[in-house]
């Protein structure tokens, strides 16, 4: 007797490895894949360019693992979110399935699709499963002693590690080989140049990356604030694309250190990871976030500053040395190393005055590993606007955050070779003679009198 077909919908999880709606999909029945791209939602969500490549990329990767497992994966374009649940009815029809699986996406765009295929698909008499496959604890399992959600991160991880204790770390196998027989596969073919030699797709690819990454683990806690160095794990693409799942991560940091439960649960790298947790459970418990809010409702937004000093601050040519390094580092790779996203952003709010929300978007226009809950989480944490925020009156200083985190200036003379002849005194600030001989910008703003000014309006 043949098998029941189920229909397993992939969207932010391009793995095989440790996917649970791709698992029980392939144990219930068998399994035949689905990835359908979004192209007028990702212009609406402002995803780049180069996470469109690095996405398409990964489906194909994925479908070659899949398809040594004997499970399809079919790829179509649609339009938008209301159209792949069309499309997904249609699927349905054709594959005769009797189920659809997947994994839940946490956004309140996403989370609507969702309700709505559920419900769609329900009435036609589908099974429906979802599961949780991008967070590593459920949703709502932790919460204070009242009942209520966190909304600071240090009693949240405190919650969620002594929740995790009680759940175990391994993560799921990839499914079992099935019996059938692959015919043809729809490919939608959506290629976009991206940084292949730094971020090679695939869940194998994902996976060297971090085996890469373990051996260093113990130095993350003094190397990872320093941008010259590669002290992170770089591992963020993989993980908002799904293509490596955090549970993977983390089991192997648990194997790391052999087992240790002590050391791991005290590792700063796993709290980077429990960040990423808080984020989404933030998300989760305050949808208006989606819908461009602010998280603390009585947060001061005072942004009237000029739009040239946005313009200034999008290409790298703020006079600044570090933060125009970052912003150059972001317009070449599309990924931005996480101290200099902090200073970054606290420039272009607190300082230049702009909207946090204009920085938010074109971060998401840039970013290969643009994350909804990540990036907003990011960019209100530094406006003070956000769930356990920097206080108000947290203003990084370009200059002393460039000569404590770049001392030498290695960073910047790679990203900002017009200085590259300055001594390692000079490079973080270089006189006004010294800017016009190089080329370089001087500086947009006067840091002491802007900081005043924030200061003043926020306090
Ligand atoms: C303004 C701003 C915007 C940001 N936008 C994004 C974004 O769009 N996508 C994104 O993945 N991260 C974002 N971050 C968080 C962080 O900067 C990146 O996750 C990190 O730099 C990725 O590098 P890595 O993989 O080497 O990180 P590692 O230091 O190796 O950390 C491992 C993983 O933990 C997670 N992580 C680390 N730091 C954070 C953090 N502060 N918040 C949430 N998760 C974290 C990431 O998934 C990361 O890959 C943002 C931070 C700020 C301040």
């Amino acid at each position: 007797m043949s098998k029941e077909i189920n229909l397993v919908w992939f969207r932010n999880d391009l793995r095989a490895g440790d996917n649970p709606a791709l698992f029980y999909a392939a144990e219930q029945g068998t399994a035949i894949g689905i990835y359908l791209e979004t192209e007028e939602q990702r212009k609406a969500h402002d995803d780049a360019a180069c996470k469109i490549g690095f996405i398409n990329d990964n489906v194909k990767e994925l479908r070659k693992q899949l398809n040594q497992l004997n499970i399809p994966l079919h790829s179509f374009k649609v339009t938008d979110y209301a159209d792949s649940v069309e499309k997904l009815e249609m699927l349905v029809d054709q594959f005769n399935a009797k189920g659809v699986y997947f994994n839940n996406e946490y956004p309140l765009n996403e989370k609507n699709r969702d309700n709505q295929a559920e419900k769609i698909l329900e009435e036609k008499g589908l099974e429906v499963k979802r599961f949780d496959g991008d967070i590593i604890i459920p949703p709502n399992s932790v919460a204070t002693g009242k009942g209520e959600p966190y909304k600071v991160f240090t009693p949240y991880k405190k919650a969620w590690i002594e929740f995790h204790k009680t759940q175990g770390t391994s993560p799921l196998p990839i499914p079992e080989k099935q019996d059938f027989k692959i015919d043809e596969q729809h490919d939608y073919d959506f290629a976009q140049e991206y940084r292949d030699d730094l971020w090679p797709a695939g869940e194998q690819a994902a996976k060297e990356k971090l085996n890469d990454f373990l051996p260093k683990a113990g130095y993350y806690r003094e190397r990872r604030d320093i941008p010259s160095v590669k002290g992170t794990s770089m591992l963020s693409p993989y993980l908002a694309v799904g293509a490596i799942s955090a549970k993977q991560c983390i089991s192997s940091l648990l194997e790391w250190h052999e087992g240790d439960e002590e050391a791991f649960y005290k590792d700063t790298w796993l709290s980077e990871i429990i960040w990423r947790e808080f984020y989404r459970q933030i998300i989760i418990d305050n949808p208006e976030i989606s819908k461009h809010k602010v998280f603390k409702r009585d947060a001061k937004e005072v942004w009237d500053g000029e739009q040239e000093l946005f313009d200034l601050w999008s290409q790298g040519k703020t006079g600044f040395p570090l933060i125009d390094a970052a912003m150059r580092q972001l317009l070449q790779t599309g990924w931005m190393h996480n101290r200099l996203r902090m200073n970054v952003a606290m420039f272009l709010n607190k300082l230049c005055l702009i909207d946090w929300r204009q920085g938010e978007a074109f971060f998401m226009r840039h970013l290969i590993d643009g994350d909804f809950a990540s990036n907003n989480g990011g960019w209100q944490w530094c406006s003070s606007t956000g769930a356990d925020g920097a206080p108000y009156f947290r203003i990084m200083s370009p200059n002393t955050q460039s000569q404590r985190f770049d001392p030498e200036g290695k960073f910047i003379r790679k990203l900002v070779p017009e200085l590259e002849s300055l001594s390692d005194k000079d490079i973080h600030c270089p006189s006004s003679e010294q800017r016009e001989k190089l080329g370089y910008p001087q500086p947009i703003i006067d840091y002491k009198e802007a900081r005043k000014r924030a200061l003043d309006l926020l306090s």
